[in-house]
């Protein structure tokens, strides 16, 4: 089905550039044509025609890390440091949690994301994937799901969780009609010893699977990890082979010099998790000194327990300001940058080709942005006001393969009042 979007300010291309009085053509879920108003005679037997009336058509933002099998958690826990957080709050809770915990905290979290203009997520998890997947499927989002693995157990343990991730990566990738892509997810290096790691890394080099972890996320882990192998995590990591196939890593807060040029030589991507990083108090990435190295940085907001929404316009924000902050220089992380991050850049580091841009030959999903809230106006400044001014909250339609998800700010595949209800009925068990 072709479908017209006219009468909109269009953010098109690598370069975002803003077309003022522009139109796009939809076909199959792919786009087909951007093109400026004085061109528009052409395209105007297409039947389906949609009015963007002056408002702002953008990519779909792309969160790059998350655990939204966590999400009834948001607000246990808070104001703690990351070991304490998953060893005194995270992990007791989560083994309490059921199909139904994960199925209400999974619909909650695809509902908040697909409102704030969410179109692809990825989910590192280690329960319940094939529920996460059958709701991506159901709600029409786009996603790249990773079965989390901690090792910290015995070897036949480990090897069955490793089966269980290969096992879940051939069958999800059969669910949600070619929007479901996976990865294998070692937990992070402190709870992955190096000869799991080594399993993780066989398998991923025989099956062609990327790899995602958690790195150099708190000092305390890094120090520990010095003390335990005599090296820092990044070095341990390259030795192991896990850069040997894509990887992409978050967080990468503590990372030397040295480690940086590693993770460049070996083309590393980066989730960067600004809020949750401050939340946990773990610390600030050095993303101005790998934007120099042209480390690709994309965007994650990590869980609703750390962070505590996943609202990415918010998360983008803080990634265009925090740096600037840190490093007394208001040119590091520009607008542009930022915007990048949240968008093309986490399809890049999720592997996914023709995904990321609102440009010819690419996936059809877009985000469609109210141009008349007062803090969007003057409405001249497009990008920066994305950035600097916009919430989730101004999202008033989302697309994804060209098929509207959000409508007037409505999500039309997922009935929001039972999600809310089961979500709360969810929490008061488990906190029973
Ligand atoms: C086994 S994968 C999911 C596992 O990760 C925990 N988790 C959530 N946020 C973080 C983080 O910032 N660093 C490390 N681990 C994290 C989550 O609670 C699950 O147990
Ligand atoms: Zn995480």
């Amino acid at each position: 089905m072709k479908q017209l979007f006219y009468n909109g300010v269009i953010v098109t291309g690598e370069n975002q550039v803003v077309i003022p009085d522009g139109f796009m053509v939809v076909e199959d879920g792919v786009i087909e044509v951007v093109g400026t108003q004085d061109q528009l005679d052409q395209f105007s037997s297409i039947p389906n025609k949609v009015n963007l009336k002056g408002n702002w058509l953008i990519p779909g933002l792309i969160n790059t890390h998350g655990h939204i099998g966590s999400t009834l958690l948001r607000g246990y826990g808070d104001d703690l440091p990351l070991a304490t957080w998953l060893e005194t709050k995270m992990w007791p809770m989560e083994a309490k949690f059921t199909d139904e915990t994960i199925n209400a905290a999974a619909s909650l979290a695809i509902l908040e994301m697909l409102k704030s203009g969410t179109t692809t997520f990825l989910e590192m998890y280690h329960l319940h994937l094939d529920l996460i997947a059958n709701l991506v499927d159901t709600s029409g989002i786009r996603s790249c799901l990773t079965r989390g693995m901690i090792g910290l157990c015995s070897k036949t343990e480990q090897e069955s969780k490793l089966a269980e991730a290969l096992q879940l990566s051939r069958d999800l990738r059969k669910i949600g009609q070619g929007r479901i892509t996976t990865m294998l997810a070692p937990h992070a290096p402190y709870t992955c010893p190096p000869e799991f790691l080594e399993m993780i890394v066989h398998e991923a080099k025989k099956q062609h699977l990327p790899i995602h972890t958690h790195l150099s996320e708190t000092a305390k882990e890094v120090s520990e990890h010095f003390t335990k192998y005599g090296k820092r995590p990044v070095e341990h990591l390259a030795e192991i082979g896990v850069f040997d196939v894509h990887t992409l890593i978050a967080h990468g807060v503590h990372l030397t010099d040295e480690e940086l040029d590693i993770l460049e030589k070996y083309q590393v991507a980066v989730s960067h998790n600004p809020m949750s990083n401050l939340k946990l108090g773990s610390g600030i990435a050095p993303v101005g000194k790998m934007l120099k190295k042209q480390i690709l940085v994309s965007i994650g907001t990590d869980s609703a327990a750390s962070n505590n929404n996943l609202d990415m316009f918010q998360e983008m924000r803080m990634a265009a300001l925090i740096h600037k902050g840190s490093s007394e220089d208001p040119t590091v992380v520009s607008a542009n940058e930022a915007f990048l991050m949240a968008t093309y850049n986490g399809a890049k580091a999720l592997g996914f080709d023709s995904l990321g841009l609102v440009e010819v030959g690419y996936a059809a999903d877009f985000v469609i942005v109210n141009a008349e809230k007062p803090h969007l106006q003057p409405n001249s400044h497009v990008l920066s006001h994305l950035v600097y001014s916009a919430s989730g909250a101004d999202v008033v339609e989302v697309y994804v393969n060209g098929k509207c998800l959000v409508r007037d700010g409505q999500c039309l595949t997922m009935d929001e009042e039972q999600i809310i209800f089961y979500a709360n009925k969810a929490f008061k068990k488990l906190y029973s």
